[in-house]
């Protein structure tokens, strides 16, 4: 049976007169950094000379500091920069900073997990890792709510490492959901399975599908968008109230039948089979080894990827339609940045 703890089996007082180092202020690093503060707790951002970041973090009232500044002042140091630059700056910047009895936080257990970073013996090493975007941890928690999160230990200097890491979770809004004790590598190997074949992989693959479909039969691109994307947040919004029988519940009986009798005949067991090479990738080093040296070699994958896809009929199409629904809260990203 999953063990989990919530706002009442976390306590906040243990950050009390701590410092808590955000490293990095992106999608989990302002959502944490936010959070924490308006929790009551101490936080400082650490920021690397040049960070397009400092700014943002300033006008929220934050300090902010170099990396090393930032850990040497820290009792918790959570590593909030991408998981392919986290090895070379713990190294470089927190590793010689970091106090012998201070506390090391990931989000995420890559790092742990495939050997990129060995701390120190000495430090309590803990994971909360939020299982959500950075910027709805934000959003859910001003709202009066919280994002489900998982927690786990992986040095246990203190003997207090897994009281810790929760009153972590409850700061940043986790245990108003719930927070899920785990271990590293269940947690990293699952967040990786889900975002490459559910969430981000998985679910963009199959709303390009969809959408390609109709508008290679000749259907008009804005009734595909709708169709295919648009209206898929409506749906999944079913799924996060009620699971699956109310999204059922909600649609029509057509519908309904349709789910049961052609879903299997998109999703089908050759998906499955899929589905478990993706996994084994992930369990044997595979999917590391070869995402850690696309970062070595200067990401040239990884950059005509997402060019292709900003480029996608849907993108355009998306942005016209959603500029006429402000109340969606319509976002621009600089795709360079
Ligand atoms: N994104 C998400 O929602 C989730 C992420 N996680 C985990 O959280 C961690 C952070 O991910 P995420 O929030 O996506 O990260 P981001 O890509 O959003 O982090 C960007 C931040 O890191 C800074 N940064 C980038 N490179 C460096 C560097 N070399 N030195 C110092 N700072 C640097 C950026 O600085 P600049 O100001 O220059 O931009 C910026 O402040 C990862 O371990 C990830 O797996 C876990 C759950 C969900
Ligand atoms: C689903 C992607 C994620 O794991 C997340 C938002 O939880 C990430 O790495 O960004
Ligand atoms: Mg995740
Ligand atoms: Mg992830």
């Amino acid at each position: 049976m999953a063990k989990l703890y919530y706002d009442n089996d976390a306590d906040l007082g243990r950050l009390a007169g701590k410092t808590v180092a955000i490293i990095g202020y992106g999608s989990q690093g302002h959502a944490h950094a936010l959070n924490l503060k308006d929790s009551g707790v101490q936080v400082v951002v650490g920021l690397h000379e040049g960070s397009k970041s400092k700014a943002k973090a300033e006008a929220a009232g934050l300090q902010v500091l170099s990396v090393g500044e930032a850990t040497k002042a820290a009792d918790v140091v959570m590593v909030l920069v991408p998981d392919t630059t986290q090895a070379q700056l713990y190294s470089d910047e927190i590793a010689p900073n970091l106090k012998p009895n201070a506390t090391l936080m990931f989000a995420h257990g890559f790092n742990i997990r495939y050997g990129q970073i060995v701390p120190p013996a000495g430090v309590d090493v803990s994971l909360i890792a939020p299982k959500s975007p950075g910027h709805r941890v934000r959003e859910v928690f001003e709202h009066g709510g919280g994002v489900p999160g998982l927690v786990a230990v992986y040095q246990d200097a203190s003997g207090e490492a897994l009281q810790n890491a929760l009153a972590y979770g409850k700061g940043i809004g986790c245990a108003r959901a719930g927070v899920l004790e785990t271990t590293f590598a269940e947690e990293t190997e699952t967040d990786l399975f889900g975002e490459q074949a559910i969430l981000c992989g998985g679910v963009s693959a199959l709303v390009k599908a969809g959408f390609e479909t109709l508008v290679e039969a000749g259907y008009q691109p804005e009734v595909a968008y709708f169709e295919c994307m648009h209206e898929l947040k409506l749906i999944v919004d079913l799924f996060y109230q009620g699971g699956l029988s109310y999204m059922r519940y909600s649609v029509s009986d057509t519908a309904e039948w349709g789910d049961y009798i052609a879903g299997p005949r998109v999703v089908t067991s050759e998906t499955k089979a899929a589905m478990k090479l993706l996994l084994e990738e992930i369990q044997n080093g595979a999917f590391a080894e070869d995402w850690i040296e696309e970062n070595h070699t200067g990401r040239a994958r990884f950059n005509k990827y997402r060019s292709t896809d900003v480029g996608h009929q849907i993108e355009h199409v998306g942005r016209e339609l959603r500029s006429m629904m402000p109340f969606v809260n319509p976002k621009e990203i600089n795709p360079g940045s």
